[in-house]
């Protein structure tokens, strides 16, 4: 800027030089160039540029006197040049008046013109004037300028100072920011790189996550088309099993009927045997009655013969007698004489006749006899006919039972086949759905509310969603006004029987059967149900809790898979943690306090290689049957009573812990399984606040909030797969690593007590079992071999 303005020439100089070097008639111009622009001059009078109306011509300008009124008239220069070379026209014959004229006219105009020079001259002087004057005040001005503009300098040099200095930290700050801006470019480059990268990444996930999502709507599918398969078979297990009980009966009502066909058969062949014996007899008899005949017949003929020859005779006698009485008649007088002969051969002839009468009638009754014997033979026959019919008849039906009962057995057999076929298919579906399900499950369950529940005026605190989606899965709990919704995997309402819980459960069960570890356990605030939820009140058939109904089911399912070769011993314990001590429940000399103390018993838990738990010293009982379970129940019951009595008023104090041992063998396929059944009642869920616990209470409350706070640390660093697992942090975690280290089929029972008093402890256990719930703690594996040839199950 200071450059620029030193290099330009100041202005009052320049404006000097113009003036100097302006000839007066160029003046004239540019002043009255300027007069038209500026207006009235000084002097006040009107300048008129030439060539204007005002403008004459100096040739014909006129008089003196119209110059004196036409002072204004403006000259050129080219017409002062001309005026001034103006040379008087050379005439043939001098006219002195007209040169005269003419001069005097020159002599106008040259006075015009001076008068003009002078009128410019006053209008230089003037404007010189104005011009000094002006030039002087722009003098002034121009100093004051310099002299602003040596302020305005040094101000502009301070201002360039000041800009210099902001230049250069502008500048370093230029080069810091471009510095910054190559980082920056280079951090954009590389943020546009890690973008492109991230964004083909996000691509890829993207893919992934459709992928992934297509693959949980296929795998949800699969689910569902699994649950389908499941439910249609499920249903067709149960139409093959209502087919087969069909069949059953069938079979049975067949058997009856073949029972019946048999006694029939053996009453008909009895009756056939004592026919034919008696056609036997009656052919016997027949053959007698035809040798009697026979000798009837001879003796007929005989008797013929005989009566032939008495009648020979008789005629014979008759002729003697006609003889005779011609005799007599001739020798009427020696009738007389012959009166005794004749009299005699009357006799004889009434001897003869009676006995010719006797044999006719000998005869006509050995007729009688005969014909009635013919009718007994002809019946007999009939009869032996009528007996051979029904036998062949007897023959053909029982060829048909027989048949038909063969029949029977195929499909019997062919229907046992397809329902050993259906259980297995169940089997690799139901442990198909657990897995994709993962393996630890929660099924939540609310009581009914109780008397002693007291606030049951209150409006309830739970209520169950009606949506499709949530229909039979979902609770929503109300506190303070705020709702709190959860899913499980199934959620019982206060009106669920203890057999609805039991079927759902009941497939678990079945898979500790087929070699696998289950574990099923109940969560949740003192008195929300878990002790009847698991045991229920044995005594009452509706009432039966998981446990009892569970091992039915298993001595039910172990009996009638002996059909297929299996062949099942199982092993019982039962123990209670109580402070983190262990107390064998079965144990017959169960001390009541301090029982490792007193009887030095260890009860250390050790797991071996195959997943296996080992409880030192605890009482293992061989069982077999339901009632020997049933009798280790009651006794399982009475300790736990007891040692509530003695130690602590409540069940709830410990965790009880049911342990089931099934081996099973399959005699027909060599297959070896190894299941466990664990039913876990866990000790009440309550916060120390809310127990308001004080002393023996404090400590058994703060031992039971550490070993489910230990449950739910095993539970979330499995679900986190976290390389450190706590379960050494309690005795309850330990015993049941193998169960919930991933290896078993785990379920949780969450129980809820409807009671508003109890909805911030109920909110804790739905939370907690919703934390449960979204674990996947890994694949539950079958423990299954085959037999090697020394170990077979005693
Ligand atoms: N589903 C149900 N139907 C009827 N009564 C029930 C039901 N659930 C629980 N009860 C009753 O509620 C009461 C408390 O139940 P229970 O003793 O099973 O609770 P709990 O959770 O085991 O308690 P604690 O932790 O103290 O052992 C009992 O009287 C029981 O009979």
């Amino acid at each position: 800027m200071a450059s620029r303005d030193q290099n330009r020439p100041p202005r009052s100089t320049s404006i000097r030089r113009e003036v100097r070097d302006e000839n007066p008639l160029d003046k004239r111009r540019r002043i009255g160039a300027q007069g038209k622009a500026v207006g009235p001059t000084s002097s006040g009078r009107t300048r008129q540029p030439l060539g204007t109306a005002n403008r004459q011509d100096p040739s014909t300008a006129g008089d003196a006197g119209n110059a004196e009124e036409c002072p204004t008239h403006e000259f050129t220069k080219e017409e002062v040049e001309a005026l001034l070379n103006e040379k008087p026209k050379p005439q043939k014959q001098p006219d002195f008046k007209a040169k005269l004229q003419q001069s005097a006219d020159y002599i106008k105009r040259l006075k015009l013109c001076v008068k003009w020079f002078q009128q410019c001259d006053e209008n230089h002087v003037l404007e010189k004037e104005n011009l000094k004057n002006s030039l002087e005040s722009a003098e002034k001005k121009c100093t004051d300028t310099e002299l602003e503009k040596k302020n305005k300098e040094e101000e502009l040099n301070a201002v360039i100072s000041e800009l210099r200095e902001n230049n250069a930290s502008l500048q370093e700050k230029l080069s810091k920011e471009v510095s910054e801006k190559l980082d920056a470019i280079d951090r954009h480059k590389s943020e546009a790189e890690a973008r492109v990268n991230a964004e083909k990444s996000v691509a890829s996930l993207t893919e992934e996550l459709e992928k992934a999502q297509k693959d949980i709507v296929a795998a949800n599918e699969r689910a569902d088309s699994l649950d389908n398969t499941h439910k249609r078979l499920q249903e067709y297990i149960l139409s093959l099993q209502q087919y087969n009980s069909k069949l059953i009966a069938d079979h049975e009502a067949a058997r009856e009927s073949l029972k019946r066909v048999e006694k029939e058969k053996l009453t008909i062949v009895e009756n056939l045997s004592t026919l034919r014996g008696h056609c036997n007899s009656l052919q016997e008899q027949l053959t007698l009655s035809r040798t009697s005949q026979d000798e009837a017949i001879t003796q007929k003929e005989t008797l013929i013969n005989e009566v032939k020859c008495l009648r020979g005779e008789l005629q014979q006698v008759r002729d003697d007698r006609d003889r005779q009485v011609s005799q007599v008649h001739a020798l009427s007088d020696q009738m007389v004489k012959f009166k005794e002969t004749a009299g005699k051969s009357f006799a004889e002839l009434d001897n003869l006749t009676m006995k010719s009468k006797s044999l006719e009638e000998k005869c006509s009754s050995q007729r009688e006899q005969i014909r009635i014997l013919e009718i007994q033979i002809s019946a007999a026959n009939e009869k032996l006919k009528m007996a051979d019919l029904s036998a062949s008849e007897t023959r053909t039906e029982y060829l048909e039972q027989k048949r038909i009962i063969q029949e029977l057995q195929d499909r019997l057999a062919e229907m046992e086949q397809k329902l050993i076929e259906g259980e297995d298919l169940r089997k690799r579906l139901h442990n198909t759905i657990l897995e994709l399900k993962g393996n630890i499950r929660v099924f939540c369950r609310v009581r009914p509310l109780l008397p002693d529940d007291g606030a049951a005026t209150e409006a309830p605190v739970i209520s169950y969603p009606t949506s499709v989606e949530s229909l039979g899965r979902g609770i929503d709990l109300i506190q303070s006004g705020n709702k709190y919704p959860f899913t499980f995997d199934k959620v019982f309402d206060h009106e669920a029987s203890q057999q609805d819980i039991f079927v759902e459960i009941s497939q678990l069960v079945q898979s500790a059967l087929d070699g696998y570890k289950v574990c099923i356990f109940a969560y949740g605030q003192t008195g929300s149900g878990k002790t009847y939820t698991m045991m229920g009140r044995p005594e009452a058939q509706e009432e039966k809790g998981l446990i009892p109904r569970s091992l039915e089911q298993i001595f039910q399912s172990s009996q009638s898979l002996q059909a297929q070769g299996w062949k099942y011993k199982m092993q019982a314990s039962m123990l209670e943690i109580y402070n983190e001590t262990i107390r064998d429940l079965l144990s017959i000399n169960r001390p009541i306090a301090s029982e490792s103390a007193v009887s030095g018993k260890q009860y250390t838990i050790k797991h071996d290689a195959n997943g296996n738990t080992h409880v030192s010293d605890l009482t293992v009982v061989d069982v077999s049957s339901i009632a020997e379970i049933s009798s280790l129940l009651r006794q399982a019951a009475q300790s736990r009573s007891v040692g509530r009595t003695h130690m602590n008023e409540q069940s709830s104090r410990s965790h009880m812990v049911f342990t089931l041992r099934i081996s099973g063998v399959n005699e027909a396929t060599e297959q070896q399984v190894q299941g466990v059944l664990n039913l876990i009642d866990l000790a009440g869920s309550e916060r120390l606040s809310r127990s308001g616990a004080t002393g023996d209470r404090l400590k058994e409350t703060q031992a039971i909030n550490k070993s489910l706070s230990s449950l739910s640390d095993v539970i979330f660093a499995l679900a986190k797969k976290e390389e450190h697992v706590p379960y050494r942090n309690s005795k309850l975690t330990y015993l049941l690593q193998p169960c919930l280290g991933g290896d078993s089929k785990t379920l949780m029972f969450v129980n809820v007590s409807p009671d508003p008093t109890s909805v911030g402890e109920s909110l804790c256990s739905l939370r907690f079992a919703a934390r449960v719930n979204s674990c996947e703690i890994g694949t539950a594996h079958r423990q299954t071999s085959l037999r090697l040839a020394d170990s077979r199950l005693s």
